[in-house]
């Protein structure tokens, strides 16, 4: 891509420079040019997005972390762009929020429930690191659409983040959040290994690759692995810094925790 368009994009990232044919990867135009998809969904009281990711060509669909709250929003967007609903995924077992995954499994006898094997969490089918969930067209590998899963603990130990390479777009659960991440003081949390999680697992992406966090409470909605390396200020720290800043942070609970918890250990299906 030549010309005044260029120009254009590079002067609202700057700092994309570097790294070139950035947004516009040719994996990604391929991935988007077939009519696949990501569409971004936020539930207001708790600030979590949901991500549906079509694949174009046979129209099925995963989604990652439904709120139950927003279910009948969700299954209105499934209808009406013709998807079939394969995976429901869940990052972790939640604290903030009852997962919709149960609900979803419910009205959509062919959807299948998804969670790491060490969160504890009751699922159809356990991940662990390295596995890979696919959808697509079944006799061509070549035009699947692949989430490879890695194993991201620290902010809970069964937190897993999704990568599409295809789609050069790594989708980050409570792990890596928009100039922040997870918090570590509750579920088995370790900002530790959190810290390991990020670098070795996130951070290791090449930097174009869009980060979808599970929250934001800012207002914003994705940034990119060259834009949290350079502006994370809570992982531009050492990890002695980062640990002590962790330890410090102090946030109140989530106001739904006790019902969250073990609602979302059965997968969320229990009344809200
Ligand atoms: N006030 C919210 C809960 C906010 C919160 O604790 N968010 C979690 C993710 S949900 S388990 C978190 O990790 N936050 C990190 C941060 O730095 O904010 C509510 O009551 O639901
Ligand atoms: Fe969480």
């Amino acid at each position: 891509m030549h010309g005044p368009l260029q120009m254009f994009i590079r002067s609202l990232h700057p700092f994309l420079k570097k790294t070139s044919n950035v947004c516009l990867s040719t994996q990604r135009r391929r991935a988007l040019s077939n009519g696949s998809f990501v569409r971004q969904l936020f539930e207001q009281t708790t600030s979590t997005y949901t991500y549906i990711i079509a694949d174009g060509k046979s129209r099925e669909a995963f989604i990652i972390d439904p709120v139950i709250t927003t279910v009948a929003r969700d299954m209105q967007i499934i209808k009406q762009l013709g998807l079939t609903l394969r995976y429901a995924i869940n990052t972790h077992v939640h604290a903030d929020h009852i997962t919709g995954s149960g609900r979803l499994k419910t009205l959509l006898p062919e959807c299948r429930s998804v969670i790491s094997k060490c969160s504890g969490g009751k699922a159809d089918i356990y991940i662990e690191h390295g596995d890979e969930i696919e959808i697509g067209e079944k006799n061509d590998k070549n035009q699947r659409l692949v989430l490879e899963c890695r194993s991201t603990p620290g902010h809970t130990n069964g937190c897993m983040t999704f990568v599409w390479h295809k789609g050069a777009s790594v989708f980050t659960g409570d792990c890596l959040l928009i100039r922040g991440c997870g918090r570590t003081d509750f579920q088995q949390g370790s900002a530790d290994k959190i810290y390991t999680s990020i670098y070795e697992h996130i951070y290791t992406l090449p930097d174009h690759f869009i980060v979808y966090p599970g929250h934001d409470y800012t207002g914003q909605t994705s940034s990119t692995v060259a834009e949290e390396k350079q502006f994370n200020s809570r992982l531009l720290k050492s990890r002695e810094d980062f640990v002590k800043f962790m330890k410090e942070l102090k946030l109140s609970y989530p106001l739904q925790i006790d019902k969250a918890l073990p609602a979302n250990l059965v997968c969320g299906l229990v009344d809200p």
